[in-house]
């Protein structure tokens, strides 16, 4: 190969590992945002993925991917809880347009398309690209007989009862020209004022609820929406209609599907019609007649944007002459007569009083941004995320810096520029310990994610290891579960694990408790006395050290026997920074990396694991409470053994991930889709597709609890 065309070579196998890549997220985030109205990114930021993704495609058209992502329109129904309804005539996207000049290349593209002369008139339409989900509306002799959501484009979801409470669509169409058969399509959306009041009344109901149990809420984990599209959608997705009902929704026109008739030879002909047959359409709908006009309606538009109830992210065109439309058709996913002029999104300059770290619950180090308050596009803003440590060294933020920050239809707030970089003062130290323990916190390599390894002494993660601790997978502690966990830990009673075999000094004390009586306290006990004597895999799984997984642990007991071995060569091979090749090289090392299903990366967790002085501490505590028995390895007698089992639908009192350990731990497969081979699926509440092929090839159905009996009969 010439060096050139092994640089054209590597460029293209970059490009197609790329493409490949961005296919996954974009499929992702749409999944996350059509599907479970809950984005996980910012519209920008998915915004620029798909514009990578389109440029990509451009230089290496022989790249274009099978399941490119460009050609896809929202995201598809499959696991809707709702009926679907296959469309007459497809659902379109829109493409997308950020400047002035990429208005003008549409419409000279169209012109060219069309061969039409550039002192023919061609009429655009205008109107402001509202923030909700499309819909359309059948109806027949004039009355409405089916809502549907765009789903794919081809397939969407049957929101027909659903509809039946938004006020602004009527169940029967009024006027003059209606044909036999008109879908209407158009957008369901819920006002500013609403979503913000559907929020606040979603965290009240939780807390509410929290407090009638008597449990501290963990805000965080309360399902809110991020903007005003995602509520609508979430709240018109419903499977019963009832809590449709409860939702402030709103719905205009903007266009039609399949259609016995058309009645207008015009966009805006027909979108008037619509009008007078009593449904709404935008205020701002109008018709121009040149690029000027065009790009002043934008202007107008945008420029009243902050007053609108209701969020609009852009200005749509649309071809006016219907038979123009017609000639123009489609490319891929959207209409070549239509385009969407986006807003660019919002942003304003502000100074950074502080970078603060929140400690997550797996002991990540989150920074997030203090900001001078600030307006941006009608809505004060006090906090940005700042992602990681590496963003924070991207932007070279620190505390009193200059910077613009910028909105785009969600809720947490970028830094997109710091203005003040150049100056002279000192880089903002990302800290190396957790401020919430005190421990080392460090970014595994090849990771951005800088965490706290204070594991079981860090209050930020303390539960959670507790928790986890006790799991089925771990000490499967009877009797013990998350609300418990969170009660006794609440009172200071539980700090780490050996605390929980001190329990049984706390017998009158937990008595008091409300819920508690003499039967529930002694099971209690018992359950943690029963568990003097514990699997040393388990016990060692159940620590929770990075990468010691269930298998992992068993692995390495197998080996050692003893947890004391194990801990002596762990601490004997640990890797000291700057010394790798001297660890590597001992013995213990090697030892280590021998056991199939160990390498570097859990030998060095070990070693950090043991470093930390905290650790050792809890570690002594709890083999001072517990004497787990040499490590022999059982033969498994299950009655599963062998088999392959398909876990479905909702578990109630394990994680999918403890349920497969589980299933593991009897010498079964857990599988994740049900074929002929599949011998027993284990079905929770809401199972859908995978059961019913269950059904049809006639495999054993058994629910939750008669697998754990199975466990527990495995002993
Ligand atoms: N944050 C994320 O993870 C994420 C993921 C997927 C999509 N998105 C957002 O969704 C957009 C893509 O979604 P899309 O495919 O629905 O495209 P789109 O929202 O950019 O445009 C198409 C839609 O616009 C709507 N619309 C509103 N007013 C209209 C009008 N007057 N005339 C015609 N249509 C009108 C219609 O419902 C139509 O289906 C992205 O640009 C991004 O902003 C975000
Ligand atoms: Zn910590």
């Amino acid at each position: 190969m010439t060096s050139e065309s092994q640089n054209d070579f590597l460029a293209e196998a970059d490009a197609a590992n790329e493409l490949m890549r961005l296919a996954r997220q974009i499929r992702r985030a749409n999944r996350k945002y059509h599907a479970e109205d809950a984005p996980e990114i910012s519209d920008a930021e998915y915004d620029a993925l798909v514009r990578r993704n389109a440029e990509l495609e451009a230089q290496f058209p022989h790249l274009v991917r099978a399941d490119s992502p460009s050609s896809a329109v929202g995201h598809e129904v499959a696991a809707s809880p709702l009926g679907k309804v296959t469309h007459e005539v497809r659902m379109m996207s829109l493409d997308n347009a950020f400047s002035d000049e990429e208005v003008a290349e549409f419409l000279a593209r169209v012109r060219r398309f069309l061969s039409l002369p550039a002192e023919e008139p061609l009429a655009v339409t205008a109107e402001d690209k509202i923030d909700g989900l499309s819909c359309s509306l059948r109806y027949e002799k004039g009355k409405l007989v089916r809502a549907a959501t765009r789903g794919d484009g081809q397939v969407g979801e049957d929101v027909t009862p659903n509809v039946a409470h938004i006020a602004d669509i009527v169940p029967e169409l009024q006027g003059e020209g209606i044909p036999e058969v008109f879908e209407v399509r158009g957008e369901v959306y819920m006002e500013k004022a609403a979503f913000h009041a559907l929020n606040t009344a979603l965290m009240d109901e939780a807390r509410s609820e929290a407090e009638r149990k008597g449990e501290v809420l963990d805000e965080s984990k309360v399902r809110q929406f991020a903007n005003p599209r995602n509520a609508a959608a979430g709240s018109l997705r419903q499977k019963d209609a009832g809590v449709t009902a409860r939702r402030p929704l709103r719905f205009w026109a903007h266009g039609w599907g399949a259609a016995s008739a058309v009645p207008g030879e015009t966009q805006h002909e027909v979108i008037r019609r619509i009008e007078s047959w009593g449904l709404p359409v935008s205020p701002q709908f109008r018709r121009c007649e040149s690029l000027e006009e065009l790009l002043g309606a934008y202007r107008a538009i945008r420029d009243g944007r902050a007053d609108l109830p209701f969020e609009i992210d852009g200005v749509v065109y649309k071809i006016d002459r219907l038979d123009l439309q017609q000639r123009l058709g489609f490319v891929a996913k959207a209409p070549r007569w239509a385009l969407a002029h986006k807003f660019p999104a919002e942003q304003a300059e502000t100074t950074l009083e502080k970078i603060e770290i929140q400690v997550g619950r797996t002991g990540k180090l989150t920074p997030v941004g203090r900001l001078q308050p600030v307006l941006v596009g009608g809505v004060t803003v006090t906090n940005v995320t700042l992602h990681n440590r590496d963003e924070i060294a991207r932007l070279g933020v620190r505390p009193g810096d200059r910077v613009v920050i910028q909105r785009a239809g969600d809720v947490i707030p970028q830094v997109v520029e710091n203005r003040t970089r150049e100056e002279a003062r000192e880089a903002y130290l990302f800290p190396d310990h957790c401020p919430e323990c005190g421990s080392e916190a460090v970014a595994e390599e090849g990771e951005v994610d800088v965490r706290c390894t204070g594991g079981l002494i860090c209050p930020a993660q303390r539960t959670e290891r507790l928790k986890h601790f006790v799991s089925r997978a771990a000490l499967d502690i009877d009797g013990l579960g998350g609300k418990t966990i969170d009660e006794f830990f609440a009172l200071g009673w539980l700090e780490s694990p050996a605390d929980i075999f001190r329990l049984k000094t706390r017998r009158d004390a937990i008595l008091a408790l409300e819920g508690w009586k003499d039967k529930s306290v002694d099971n209690l006990l018992a359950a943690v006395e029963n568990r003097r004597q514990p699997d040393a895999a388990r016990l060692l799984f159940g620590l929770g050290i990075r990468h010691v997984g269930a298998v992992t642990a068993r692995d390495l007991m197998k080996r050692f026997e003893t947890l004391p071995a194990l801990r002596a060569i762990a601490q004997k091979a640990q890797v000291k920074e700057g010394e790798e090749a001297v660890a590597e090289a001992s013995e213990a090392y090697a030892e280590l990396i021998s056991i199939d299903g160990v390498g570097p990366v859990v030998v060095k967790a070990l070693g950090d694991f043991f470093h930390e002085e905290h650790n050792r501490a809890v570690w002594d505590d709890l083999l001072r409470e517990v004497a787990p028995p040499p490590y022999v390895v059982e033969s498994v007698a299950s009655e599963v053994a062998g088999k392959t089992v398909v876990f479905t639908g909702k578990l109630e009192t394990m994680s999918r991930d403890e349920a497969k350990a589980q299933a593991e731990r009897l010498g079964a497969k857990a599988a994740g889709s049900v074929s002929a081979k599949t011998d027993l699926i284990v079905a929770g509440p809401g199972a859908g597709s995978k059961l019913k092929k269950a059904e049809e090839l006639g495999i054993a159905v058994i629910n939750e609890e008669e697998w754990a009996e199975i466990v527990r009969q495995a002993g």
